[in-house]
């Protein structure tokens, strides 16, 4: 036996090999080990080799699935060994295979598959082409059979795999470090170079999806998308059994068609995930009203994915219109809206999405097909009901045709599929009566007992005069006739002793014996039978796992449409309006998750385009900087979800990534202190933020040294007016700063508004324009219950550092920039602004100033006048 184990345990390679062994899935040597460990299970021991005793762990097959989620969960994948010979028959140990592989990217089961999240697989390739560092990602959903690709820029890597957010993550062995970066939360699975080697990629794909060329599939010029492709697909190919028949195509995902969002960004605004890893409260749990899992888990994919083009997102918002409209003036005056009615109806829908893939599988449980027939029922009324209350909107009329499927279907579930099934094949009571007339004969021969037994029983009482005579039954002796002791020399000659017990003798006769036979065998052909059936009906349904895909695809679509609108009716949200200018025009805007958590939340407006670039924000401590900021940022990714919008009105327009760069986190496992995070996240928006970009920046540079943070603060607020020219909201507690508008044309100050009164300070979390006056950084702290003897403390050492003469040493700092600027030669000892040398420097004065102008709206006098001025601070 331990022969056969080594051999499917080499087959297994690093995977945790769960081999079967009667009722339980054992593992031996170093798999015992360690999965003891991860498990808690007990470690025992079984024979020995080379005189050492194996070390032998496992688990009771019917608690398999729990061991496995755990496994999963942890990162591990793990092997199952299943017995497929005959124990009877066969003389050695039984033959043995592994039947699937367990990874946490390829899960399928429901049990292990959390029900509103997708679990993603993704394979990546990193390699040079056109001269260019670039990154092949290739991505499925196994649970749904979505499979697809892209390929952007090395360094633009770790944005599209936190956007795809795979649990698993497949690469060659040798770019396990090097080329892929930050995969914190995945399992990484190394597989070797060569599988992402193009021909044998685009060979693998062209095979499994039966074509000559993958023209159709939209991957051309993505060799490296195809590599990704190609590996990724053999790799998922070898965990399962089965052929993977619902994975139908391929989509090229193109660089473009999404706001890209940061991994920082996606954890900063909490879409899915509060800061400290919860699962609520995150714009995601505020806006789920789906009515279905797999609408829950397109949500999420929504919000993850904001869409760029205009004319896709106006289908959406076109559609939460029109479920939002009111009843027809048909409907009778006590009709439901339409919105009621439909989301009441989706409730009654399973997760056909899943199902669809475990019919694929061949995985499907009893019980599933059960509520797909059921499902099936329900859905031509849901496709009439979407078509008569909404029939302009193309898009709710494209659901109303997916979700039209062939009668067929349904009566062939009703047909085959018990009113209510076992929940396992094997147990029987699957298949519904009349489905197939062999199938009843054996049913009825297995369980028509009552009546021969009571007929018997009657019969040998008769026979024998011994009337307390029992025909019964037991699962170890079968069928035998019980006789007390006293009246055992009674029994007739044919009788033969089954059993003995103190008090009484258990007999069996030739009749009843091959009744049993017969009755036992019936049920043993019964299930047989029944099992058969099921894998025919299996391959029946097959060809209809497309169809099923597409109307489950319908109705996640549908589910979130309605749950966008019930959210919107419920909270007065607006429906955007979206442009082509990058602008962003919102009046009286809320934040969509903050606005629940306390009783009255201040709507604000905010106002960025080509001639209002940067805002900066001053105000209190707790005054809402950080809220207004995140507000503004969700306001615009809903937008462009095709979500309403919680304002009274917004404009919004081409966006093409949101940054943040907000609170400050250590990254201590990363090695990078907080002041390190911040700079490498400013860095990073620096080199990549363009015109179109809206980049939320707070309060940076507060991690180090007033005068440093001060003058970065700066320098990097000016570059981004100046070079990057983003939509930029600059929340800061430096006030120098809010000198930049008197600098720039582009920059305007706004501050969070608070007041002082008897009882300590009140904030107004209300915008207004021009900077805070004051930090009431006193006032805050002494709110927060910093103890009275250190306030008043702080208060005159405030007092004393403002006798001492209003600038702070910023002011003076920022007092020498300035006179340089017109033309002073600098103090020696003075402190500079930025780390640029001097004349990149003057270059962005100079470019700020340049941009400043607008030459068609001088008169010559003024062109003249400015062209002296600029000479003369500049030359
Ligand atoms: N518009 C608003 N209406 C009502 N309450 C608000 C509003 N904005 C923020 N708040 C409340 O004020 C609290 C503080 O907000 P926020 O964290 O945005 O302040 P902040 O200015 O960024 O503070 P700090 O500078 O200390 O980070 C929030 O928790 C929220 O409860």
């Amino acid at each position: 036996m331990m022969q056969q184990y080594l051999k499917l345990k080499a087959q297994a390679s690093s995977y945790l090999l769960f081999y079967r062994m009667g009722d339980f899935y054992e593992m031996f040597y170093d798999d015992a080990q360690r999965g003891a460990k991860l498990l808690n299970l007990t470690l025992t021991k079984r024979g020995s080799s080379n005189g050492a005793p194996i070390p032998m762990a496992g688990v009771p097959v019917h608690a398999m699935e729990q061991y496995l989620a755990r496994l999963v969960a942890l990162g591990e994948s793990v092997a199952i060994c299943e017995q497929i010979g005959d124990p009877a028959a066969s003389k050695g140990p039984v033959e043995r295979k592994i039947v699937r592989i367990v990874t946490p990217g390829t899960l399928t089961d429901e049990a292990l598959l959390p029900a509103k999240a997708d679990r993603m697989i993704a394979a990546v390739h990193v390699a040079r082409h056109n001269k260019a560092l670039r990154a092949g990602l290739a991505w499925m959903n196994l649970a749904n059979g979505e499979f697809k690709a892209t390929e952007c820029a090395a360094d633009m890597l770790d944005s599209e795999l936190h956007r795809v957010a795979p649990a698993e993550l497949v690469c060659g062995e040798s770019q396990r470090t090097s080329a892929v970066g930050d995969t914190d939360g995945m399992a990484i699975s190394t597989i070797p170079d060569w599988h992402f080697e193009l021909d044998g990629a685009r060979q693998a794909l062209q095979q499994h999806f039966g074509v000559d060329t993958l023209d159709g599939f939209d991957l051309a010029g993505m060799p490296l998308a195809t590599s990704a492709a190609g590996a990724l697909l053999r790799y998922v190919s070898r965990t399962q059994s089965q052929t993977l028949s619902h994975v139908q195509s391929i989509s090229a995902d193109r660089a473009g068609a999404y706001v890209v969002l940061d991994p920082v960004t996606r954890k900063n605004l909490e879409l899915t995930e509060t800061l400290s890893g919860e699962e609520s409260p995150t714009l995601l749990s505020t806006l789920d009203h789906c009515e279905t899992p797999m609408g829950s888990r397109l949500l999420r994919r929504w919000l993850h994915n904001p869409l760029r083009d205009n004319e896709a997102v106006q289908q959406r918002q076109e559609a939460i219109r029109a479920l939002l409209a009111a009843p027809g003036p048909d409907a009778g005056l006590d009709a439901a809206p339409p919105l009621d009615a439909l989301r009441r109806q989706l409730n009654r829908y399973p997760d056909i999405e899943r199902i669809a893939t475990r019919v694929a599988l061949r995985s499907v449980r009893p019980r599933e097909l059960a509520s797909l027939r059921d499902a099936l029922g329900d859905l031509p009324s849901l496709a009439k009901a979407v078509r008569d209350a909404f029939a302009p909107v193309g898009k709710l009329q494209q659901f109303s045709a997916q979700m039209e499927l062939t009668p067929a279907l349904h009566t062939l579930l009703q047909r085959a599929i018990a009113p209510e099934p076992a929940l396992l094949v094997r147990d029987g009571g699957v298949l519904a009566p009349g489905y197939d007339a062999e199938l009843d004969e054996l049913r009825r021969l297995a369980s028509d007992n009552g009546e021969f037994l009571v007929e018997l029983e009657a019969r040998e009482r008769a026979r024998t005069g011994i009337g307390n005579l029992r025909v019964e039954f037991n699962r170890v002796h079968g069928f035998y006739i019980e006789v007390s002791r006293g009246q055992a020399d009674k029994v007739p000659d044919d009788y033969r002793r089954r059993q003995t017990l103190k008090n009484a003798e258990r007999y069996i006769t030739p009749e009843l014996k091959s009744w049993e036979d017969k009755v036992l065998s019936a049920k043993d052909r019964s299930l047989a039978r029944e099992k058969g059936l099921f894998e025919e009906l299996l391959d029946q349904l097959a060809p209809s796992v497309p169809a099923l895909s597409q109307c489950a695809a319908a109705l996640a679509e549908l589910d979130v449409l309605a749950a966008l609108a019930e959210h919107a009716r419920q909270n007065e949200w607006a429906a955007p309006e979206l442009c082509e200018a990058s602008e962003i025009v919102i009046e009286a805007g809320r934040h969509p998750v903050v606005e629940h958590s306390i009783e009255r939340f201040t709507p604000n407006d905010c106002e960025l385009g080509p001639q209002r670039r940067m805002l900066l924000i001053t105000g209190p401590n707790m005054g809402g900087k950080s809220t207004y900021m995140r507000q503004v940022a969700l306001i615009v990714l809903l937008a462009r979800t095709g979500s309403f919008v919680p304002a009274a009105s917004a404009r919004i327009g081409q966006i093409d990534r949101i940054f943040t760069r907000i609170g400050a986190a250590d990254d201590l496992a990363g090695g990078r202190s907080t002041f390190m995070m911040e700079m490498t996240e400013a860095a990073a928006i620096l080199a990549a933020s363009t015109p179109q970009s809206l980049v939320l920046m707070d309060e940076i540079g507060r991690g180090t040294s007033t005068y440093d943070g001060l003058a970065l603060a700066w320098s990097i607020a000016h570059r981004l007016l100046t070079h990057n020219q983003a939509l930029t909201l600059f929340a800061t507690h430096y006030f120098e700063i809010t000198r930049l508008p008197g600098e720039a044309q582009c920059a305007a100050n706004i501050h969070l508004a608070a007041a002082e009164s008897p009882s300590g300070i009140v904030f107004l979390h209300q915008v207004q324009p021009g900077p805070a006056s004051r930090s009431y950084g006193i006032q805050v702290a002494q709110r927060a219950g910093i103890p009275p003897a250190v306030i008043r403390r702080a208060s005159q050492e405030l007092s004393r550092l403002e006798a001492r003469g209003a600038p702070t040493p910023q002011l003076d700092l920022f007092a020498a920039a300035a006179t340089r600027a017109q033309g002073d030669e600098p103090a020696a000892n003075d402190a500079r602004p930025d780390q640029e040398p001097e004349h990149e420097q003057a270059a962005d004065a100079l470019r700020a100033e340049l941009a400043a102008i607008d030459p068609d709206q001088l008169t010559p006098r003024e062109a003249l006048d400015a062209l002296y001025r600029l000479r003369n601070a500049y030359l």
